[in-house]
């Protein structure tokens, strides 16, 4: 039967003496009956002697001699006063639990009463071993003990205690001590304490004194528990045995009955404390070690758990206080598990802490986006309103930039270097290099120190701009046309230097190819359809154009061409009246016939090419020099150019060149003269603009003009018979003139109201002049009406910003958008086509109209304010071909060149319309050049002032040379100096 009675388990545990005592002093029979004394007695002296001889198996019988192995009360006291048994024992349990022990010969010890060992000795051996019981948590004894007899039983229990410390240290720290004694360390302060049952003790000091010998052997050094029970079960034999045998026989079964009754009662009393117990120590279960749980004591302690043997050969599970070393095991796990729990805490507070962070930044990011998409929502309101404004402030950039054009005024030179051509051996440009507007030429010694030349104009483009880089910068320029400005573009630049390459793109001409919005600004304003009927006039243009190959180029132009368009349109919001022509130039390049080694026709041809550019070189000259006398009339070419040259227009010249080194004389020559180009002012151009009220009073001005052509039916009969002499004069009927031609010139008031053909610029396209011109108010005699009636009528073309007349208005004889192309061809000799005129050999005029289109019809833009029912579209291409004469005087050249100007008025006229008119008036215009020229009417034209149709009354022979009188380079008035006869 189990005797432990400390901790959870010792519930369980009772003792059976005690049972046995009970039962006995239920029948009346008391212990103290019993010799009580004599089994204390027994029971301290083997307690005594399991003392002794555990001391002395610790130091060693030499070390114990003074101790004997049964002693008495007496030799125990003795041997043990001067405390160096004591002290050796308690170092050999605990190692340095007392650091000095006072040594004192043996002799002294031997001595009885202890005389000769000093007081002092005694006292340090004696209290430091106390002490360091005192530490371990032993059950102690008070020093005086060893002085004085009697007290021997609590030295004897001090040295069990350590002898069970010490037997417990060497299991492993797990066991329980049978005498006290903790292996906790000292300074905790807490020790296991067996708690001794009072009844037991008594049946234990009697079954001590009964079998004290036997049971004293049976004590191992070991304190075994099992050894322990097994004495404890000798005590209880001897003590039913003792008592049974002084009971009669009779009474023995009954008390046998009773005492198993009550052990029975008591072992389920202490069964069920066990249990009740058991739940509860279940509960206070708080730490969980490899999976098993461990109870804490009342203070919090955690217990260890431990196996016990119990007494009917099971294993019982126990918890035990810790000793030392778990304790030190545990509490460094304790403290590892606190770091742990340290670490985590903090990891958590950390973890929290980002968490919070996190969400911040969240609430923040959150905040900002909200912000930013309301900063992105007025954005885009801004963008919106923006895009509103755009087209008000596209409109303000027009105008600004028309007015800055206007401003500068001057003539635009871009160049542009042509590349290197495929198969060309020499790869060393003359071009050193180009920056801006600015270019370099290195030179040759011949042609300067230096080696280098610089020149500078408002645009230079290498030889890898691309067709698409020059077009955006001219496009500005073009776009004016809409604007109702005139502009011209003309290419200058020696033969193969890439002028037709400028112009027309590369050979094959496709929409794609041609820089598209030629016509307008924007994209979608210029309809596919317009554009493709363009380049197919561009295309017949083209193939009529003359070529021939050359050692400079396989292609050389032979000629000069000229594409003009014309555009008219009105602004819907004002009302107001746009007309802008454009001329493209494509000039034949100047080439040096050793060079380019012609022959024959060709070697005319490059003559009559040099010449027209030398007299384009002198009319720039002139405007350069600001001279009063401009010699326009020189050549064919700078009498079309007038306009753009001295009118008020905006003028752009590309000059190219060519990088060969070996054309660098050339290409200086080239840019010397574009440099003399850009010094020419032209002064502001002014838009061609009719305002509503114009049209108004134009209209009441048919009216009149109607009525008073009824009242005077003979004038309407003369008006036909000089239209069917004079092919000059329907020219000017129908409303076109010669750029060389001023309307006074050509009888002229009249034709000035009648006629907004692009003429000179101070003349026509100009509002106000024409606003103000006091032949307004002289209307002609005839009905325009009745010439251009059978018009048929025009597509309508759609438009941005300007839009196309409206069928009300067609009857009012407007076009909203009036485009007329003219491909006007310049050859240089005559080809396979008769000249309409001719006027003297090799120089003569020669020229050729090509009717492209059955719907070709004289368009005169006066025309179309003036006719209800003309059409407001025509494309008309013509060529004509001419010569440029030129004379050593510059009368002279002014005569050659007005004898042939007269038919080349012809080029801007539709003839085809005219020829159809059924007045018979086309036929007679088959002939111009005769009639025109020797016409009595256009001398009495001349001559009078009255304004009727006919040649201009410039036309005074004077010393066979004809009066001119030139503004800004252009005959403004009939005074136009010419040769008599046929020009020369
Ligand atoms: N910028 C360029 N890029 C590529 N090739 C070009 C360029 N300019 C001109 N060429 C090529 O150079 C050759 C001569 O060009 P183009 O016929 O335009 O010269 P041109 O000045 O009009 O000559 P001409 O006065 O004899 O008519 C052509 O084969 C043309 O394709």
């Amino acid at each position: 039967m189990a005797t432990n009675e400390g901790g959870v388990g010792g519930m369980l545990s009772f003792s059976m003496t005690s049972v046995v005592e009970d039962v006995l002093q239920q029948h009346g029979t008391r212990l103290s009956d019993i010799d009580l004394a004599s089994r204390k007695a027994e029971e301290a002296a083997l307690r005594r002697y399991e003392a002794a001889g555990w001391l002395r198996k610790m130091v060693g019988v030499v070390g114990a001699k003074d101790l004997a192995a049964e002693p008495s009360e007496e030799e125990f006291r003795l041997g043990l006063r001067s405390g160096l048994i004591l002290c050796n024992v308690l170092n050999r349990v605990q190692p340095g639990a007392v650091p000095k022990v006072v040594e004192s010969p043996s002799d002294s010890i031997v001595v009885p009463d202890g005389a000769a060992l000093s007081a002092y000795q005694y006292f340090e051996n004696v209290r430091n071993f106390l002490v360091a019981v005192e530490e371990m948590g032993l059950p102690n004894f008070e020093a005086s003990d060893l002085e004085q007899g009697g007290k021997s039983a609590r030295i004897v229990n001090c040295v069990l205690a350590l002898k069970s410390y010490s037997d417990r240290k060497q299991t492993g720290g797990c066991g329980m001590s049978r005498f006290g004694g903790s292996l906790k360390p000292s300074n905790s302060g807490k020790y296991f304490t067996r708690k001794n049952s009072e009844p037991f003790t008594n049946s234990l000091a009697r079954n001590a004194s009964m079998n004290e010998k036997s049971f004293g052997a049976e004590l191992n050094s070991n304190g075994d528990l099992a050894h322990d029970t097994d004495m404890n079960n000798r005590s209880l034999n001897m003590l039913v045995h003792t008592l049974l045998s002084e009971k009669k026989p009779e009474d023995v079964p009954i008390l046998v009955e009773s005492m198993l009754n009550k052990v029975i009662e008591e072992f389920e009393r202490r069964l069920a404390s066990h249990n009740e117990s058991m739940k509860t120590a279940m509960k206070d279960m708080v730490v969980c070690e490899g999976g098993k749980s461990l109870p804490r004591t009342a203070s919090g302690e955690m217990k260890r758990k431990v196996e016990v043997k119990s007494v009917n050969g099971t294993r019982e599970t126990q918890y035990c206080q810790d000793n030392f070393s778990d304790d030190k095991e545990s509490s460094t796990r304790l403290l590892k598990q606190q770091t742990l729990f340290d670490k985590q805490k903090s990891d958590i507070q950390e973890l929290k802490h980002t968490l919070h962070t996190t969400k911040t930044g969240m609430q923040f990011m959150q905040m900002k986006y909200h912000e930013e998409f309301s900063n992105l929502g007025k954005y885009l309101n801004g963008l919106s309103h923006a895009a509103s404004g755009y087209h008000r402030v596209l409109e303000e950039n027009r105008k600004l930039y028309n007015q800055v054009q206007d401003l500068k005024g001057s003539i635009r030179v871009y160049c542009r270097v042509r590349p290197f051509l495929p198969g060309q051996p020499n790869r060393t440009s003359s071009v050193d290099h180009i920056e801006e507007g600015n270019i370099t030429i290195t030179t040759p010694a011949k042609y300067g120190k230096e080696g280098r030349r610089s020149f500078n104009f408002n645009k230079v483009f290498g030889p890898y701009a691309s067709q698409d880089e020059v077009f955006s910068d001219t496009q500005p320029l073009i776009r004016s046309v809409l604007d109702g400005y005139n502009v011209c573009i003309f290419a200058y630049g020696q033969t193969g230097s890439g002028k037709t390459y400028t112009m027309t793109g590369p050979k094959e001409l496709t929409e794609r190819s041609q820089g598209n919005g030629v016509n307008v600004p924007d994209a979608n304003l210029v309809p596919v359809s317009s554009t493709s009927d363009v380049l197919e006039l561009m295309f017949i243009g083209q193939k009529n154009r003359a070529v021939g190959a050359t050692a400079l180029n396989d292609r050389s132009s032979r000629s000069h061409s000229c594409l003009t368009v014309h555009v008219q349109g009105r602004d819907l919001t004002s009302g107001t009246i746009l007309r802008g022509c454009m001329h493209l130039v494509d000039l034949a390049g100047s080439e040096r016939v050793d060079k380019s080694e012609v022959t024959g026709d060709r070697l005319k041809e490059a003559q009559h090419i040099n010449r027209s550019l030398s007299a384009l070189g002198d009319v720039i000259a002139s405007l350069a020099q600001k001279n009063s006398h401009v010699p326009y009339r020189n050549s064919k070419l700078t009498q079309l150019l007038q306009d753009s040259l001295g009118g008020q227009a905006k003028t752009l010249m590309f000059v190219h060149i060519s990088p060969e080194p070996d054309a660098v004389g050339e290409t200086l020559s080239t840019l010397k003269f574009a440099e003399r180009v850009a010094t020419v002012e032209l002064g502001a151009a002014k838009s061609n603009k009719e305002t509503s009220g114009d049209v108004k009073e134009l209209k009441e001005q048919i009216s009149s003009l109607k009525v008073a052509l009824a009242r005077k039916e003979g004038a309407s009969v003369s008006l036909q018979h000089s239209l069917s002499i004079s092919p000059e004069r329907h020219r000017m009927r129908a409303g076109g003139s010669s750029p060389s031609l001023s309307n006074k010139q050509v009888g002229g008031d009249v034709l000035g109201c009648l006629s907004n053909q692009r003429q000179p610029m101070e003349d026509v396209g100009n509002t106000e002049v024409w606003n103000n011109s006091p032949l307004r108010q002289n209307r002609p005699n005839f009905d325009l009406q009745e010439l251009l009636m059978d018009s048929p009528p025009w597509p309508p073309v759609n438009g941005l910003g300007l839009d196309f007349q409206k069928e009300d208005e067609k009857d009012m004889g407007y076009g909203d958008w009036v485009d007329k192309v003219m491909v006007n061809k310049l050859d240089g000799v005559n080809r396979n086509e008769k000249p309409l005129g001719h006027v003297d050999g090799e120089n003569d005029l020669l020229f050729q109209r090509h009717v492209l289109d059955s719907r070709v019809y004289p368009e005169q833009p006066y025309n179309k304010l003036t006719s209800t029912k003309m059409d407001t579209r025509a494309y008309d291409i013509q060529r004509s071909r001419f010569d440029i004469a030129t004379t050593d005087d510059s009368d002279e050249l002014e005569v050659a060149t007005s004898d042939s100007s007269e038919p080349d008025l012809l080029w801007q006229f539709n003839l085809p319309k005219v020829t159809s008119l059924s007045n018979g008036v086309g036929s007679k215009i088959k002939k111009p050049h005769s009639k025109l020229v020797k016409s009595p009417d256009i001398s009495a034209v001349n001559r009078s002032s009255v304004p009727t149709f006919g040649p201009s009354p410039s036309r005074k022979l004077l010393n066979g040379v004809a009066q001119s009188s030139h503004r800004n380079g252009r005959p403004v008035s009939g005074n136009v100096k010419r040769k008599t006869g046929n020009g020369k």
